[in-house]
């Protein structure tokens, strides 16, 4: 070898040497990089986590802030008192409770058992399962606004549609929002804000579908503000019962004061609350609509025995068209005025006819409501099956009866004159004056499309259900409109036959009086 082999491999052993030191520094520096960086991943997850954590945690408190109280509250009891006093206080507490309910349900109710209730649904069963009923309803709103890339080659576009599922799982899926839950004796109010994309009446549209989540028969629903809304559901029928009327008072009251004519008792209302009807003053023509066996027979009598002491004391003088000449005809004293045939229908009116423009000539110009008194009482007309004078008989008959019936309701209301029709078939042609009757009465119908012919539009779907009330449940039906939000279920007071007999004996032992409607008809015809 010589110099210069030897020189140059000198410099390339010390370039190789050079190279490997640079190496092994480099690797070192890296080494601490990756290092570090792999440090500093680990404590970012951890703080990641640690921040989750946190939030949850104050979201819980935020959220839940009575459950995480309670709790605070047993953990505290437990360390400072022990766990046996915790249970043998609970323990105490709850056979007082109970006691405290089989002693007195209603008074517990009020005072305590709603509260207990409404805590325990709501943290049970509405804030677990309300927004799946709420997503399974179509009450949420999803984010849809991801564009979607429509390619037209078939195995590509199939690829697309998945990945806009997936876009679409991955966004938020807006759910109304539960505020409060309300436990009452029968219903459960649970209010929720809408999501910006809802409207109040959404909800009314799938009230059936929530009350078959809820595995309840009804549910309601009530717009509070734009944005909330109360879902009702009916958790026990208060009305699956027969309600008792009124009992005819003792004879010694024989006055009629202490009877808000404006307010007579008709029966319950599915709240417990007493259904009551007008006899006088707005919403006293009454129109109530009902299939054969309804129960309209009860909403007739049950308001007539609660008048009973202002009839009898001449405050209330009722008037009576009969074409089947039986419900009537079993209280035929308690008319004053009666007519069976079209021909006696349109005697009665024609009674009333007289009676209105005399009271026109009367109070014209000195006063814009005629009080009640003996001498000009308040003149109720019970017209029963209205739809067999107003649509099944002759052409002249009808259009008589009809004309009359139409000024009476229309003009009747500041006279002291209100009319009660009962029909079973509510279409306009049975009933042509159906809508100038102010107050509306839905007992079981047999179709649905009769339900917006008595209550107007919207009404079976706002929770008016007529068509659905069975058929054992007489006297049970739908008042709406008049001051009343909501379709409410009313159950008419029972009125059985002897209570009848026994209101037709006290109205006439008290001077109510018979006018005999022949001896008129003689009287105009020798005139
Ligand atoms: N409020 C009520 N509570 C319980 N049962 C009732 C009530 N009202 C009526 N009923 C029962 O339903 C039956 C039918 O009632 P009702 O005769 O009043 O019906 P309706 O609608 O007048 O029938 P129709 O048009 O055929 O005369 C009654 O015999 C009674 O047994």
């Amino acid at each position: 070898m010589n110099t210069q082999e030897i020189m140059t491999t000198l410099a390339v052993g010390g370039g190789l040497a050079v190279v490997l030191w640079v190496l092994a520094k480099v690797g070192r520096v890296l080494a601490s990089v990756f290092e570090a960086l792999a440090a500093l991943a680990v404590l970012g997850v951890a703080l990641w986590g640690l921040l989750r954590a946190v939030g949850w945690i104050v979201r819980q408190l935020v959220g839940h802030w009575r459950t995480c109280l309670a709790l605070l509250a047993l953990w505290a009891w437990c360390t400072v008192l022990g766990w046996v006093s915790l249970v043998v206080t609970v323990g105490v507490l709850a056979a007082v409770l109970l006691m405290w309910w089989r002693l007195d349900a209603v008074g517990y109710d009020q005072w305590c058992g709603r509260w207990l209730r409404a805590w325990w649904l709501r943290w049970a069963l509405y804030g677990r399962k309300l927004a799946g009923w709420l997503h399974a309803c179509g009450l949420t709103v999803r984010d849809d606004a991801i564009p979607v890339d429509v390619t037209v080659n078939l195995v590509s576009r199939r690829r697309k549609r998945e990945a806009v599922a997936k876009a679409r799982q991955a966004s938020g899926v807006a759910v109304p929002k539960l505020l409060s839950v309300r436990s009452g004796p029968s219903w459960d109010e649970v209010r929720v804000r809408l999501v910006p994309g809802q409207k109040p009446e959404d909800f009314d549209e799938v009230a059936r579908e929530l009350a078959v989540a809820r595995k309840v028969a009804r549910c309601q629903v009530r717009e509070l503000e734009p944005d909330v809304v109360s879902i009702d559901f009916m958790r026990r029928d208060l009305l699956d019962t027969a309600v008792t009327g009124l009992p005819v008072p003792e004879m010694v009251s024989v006055d009629g004061s202490g009877v808000d004519l404006r307010a007579v008792y008709a029966g319950s209302t599915e709240y417990g609350t007493p259904w009551t009807l007008p006899l006088v003053g707005g919403g006293a023509h009454t129109l109530v609509a009902g299939a054969s066996g309804s129960g309209k027979g009860s909403v007739l009598w049950a308001p007539l025995v609660s008048a009973a002491a202002p009839i009898r004391a001449g405050l209330v003088r009722v008037s009576g068209i009969d074409p089947k000449a039986v419900e009537l005809a079993y209280g035929r004293g308690i008319f004053a005025r009666y007519g069976v045939s079209g021909k006696e229908a349109l005697d009665v009116l024609e009674a009333l006819m007289e009676e209105l423009e005399n009271r026109k000539r009367v109070f014209a110009g000195y006063t814009r409501q005629v009080p009640v008194s003996a001498e000009y009482p308040v003149e109720l007309l019970e017209f029963d099956e209205i739809g067999a004078l107003t649509r099944y008989t002759d052409r002249k008959t009808r259009d008589a009866i009809v004309e009359r019936v139409a000024i009476l309701t229309t003009q009747g209301r500041a006279l002291g004159f209100a009319v009660r029709g009962y029909v079973q078939e509510p279409t306009k042609e049975t009933v042509p004056v159906r809508e100038l009757f102010t107050r509306r009465i839905c007992l079981r119908v047999t179709a649905k499309s009769q339900v917006p012919m008595v209550l107007g539009d919207g009404a079976y779907e706002r929770g008016a259900w007529a068509n659905r009330i069975p058929e054992s449940a007489a006297g049970v039906g739908y008042v709406w409109g008049e001051g009343i939000r909501e379709p409410l279920r009313v159950r008419a007071g029972w009125v059985p036959d002897q209570t009848v007999k026994h209101l037709e004996h006290y109205v006439t032992n008290g001077g109510a009086s018979v006018i005999h409607l022949s001896d008129r008809r003689g009287e105009r015809g020798t005139a």
